[in-house]
């Protein structure tokens, strides 16, 4: 796992934005797995900077998602694919049909998880994933308890997700209470993962993540196993790691 430790959340988002914007311009059919959540919101903010000043092209990238609420309609603005499309797709030069979304309004969403890992693997799989992180260490929608071996499924979300994704919603009963997620097996399949941590209350994560044991009741700590990782974290999130620390990984 390779650690870089950085000033703040706007620091955090450009470096994020430089790393995607290189992969982006080695590979212009590079497939990118996205995340939603407040974390990459800056780095996408970022890619749209560089695509309308630089001209980054994003005419041959393939994305998937690794996660969406079940029962919110697409056009909702809670749903994921509009999160998408508002932070992202929308300003940049993609292809919407190469965009991937699990449907979360799907008849039959138990299908729809065959359908969606399905159609992972046919476009070859995912080059570079990003990755947020939980509290309690879910990666995508995969919580506390979750098999390392997972591949895209259906989730209940422990009520600390739904409290946390609450400031979303009007009000908490409206917080869906299943999601689709990409499961922690699909996520360990990428070649290549991005995890960004910002914010003071990510501390403790950060802290089980980085001197943790490996185990399903921390999702993120399976990350440890995987060959290519890059953490990229700020040091609110970091207050809590000794400095000697860092120099193991
Ligand atoms: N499903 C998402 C995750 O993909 C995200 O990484 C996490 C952290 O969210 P935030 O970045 O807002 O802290 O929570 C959500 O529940």
């Amino acid at each position: 796992m390779k650690l870089k430790v950085v000033e703040d959340y706007q620091a955090m988002s450009r470096a994020a934005a430089d790393l995607i914007i290189d992969k982006v311009r080695m590979n212009p059919e590079i497939t990118l797995g996205l995340a939603t959540g407040g974390t990459p919101k800056g780095t996408y903010q970022n890619l749209i900077k560089d695509h309308q000043l630089n001209g980054t092209s994003y005419g041959s990238v393939k994305t998937f998602n690794l996660d969406e609420y079940i029962g919110i309609p697409i056009r909702d603005p809670n749903s994921y694919r509009y999160y998408m499309n508002t932070y992202l797709f929308d300003h940049i030069d993609i292809d919407k049909s190469n965009t991937f979304v699990p449907r979360g309004n799907a008849e039959n969403p138990t299908e729809e998880c065959v359908r969606y890992e399905n159609s992972l693997l046919v476009h070859g799989g995912v080059d570079l994933q990003i990755l947020g992180i939980g509290r309690n260490g879910h990666i995508g929608f995969n919580e506390p308890g979750t098999s390392f071996s997972s591949k895209t499924h259906i989730v209940s979300l422990a009520q600390t997700t739904r409290e946390a994704n609450s400031r979303y919603f009007p009000r908490i009963e409206d917080v869906p209470k299943q999601a689709i997620t990409m499961g922690i097996g699909t996520i360990m399949k990428s070649n290549e993962i991005l995890l960004l941590i910002s914010g003071e209350r990510k501390q403790e994560a950060v802290k089980r993540l980085l001197t943790g044991e490996v185990h399903e009741s921390f999702p993120a700590s399976i990350l440890n196993q995987h060959p290519n990782v890059t953490v990229i974290v700020d040091h609110a999130a970091s207050a809590l790691i000794e400095p000697h620390l860092f120099l193991k990984l």
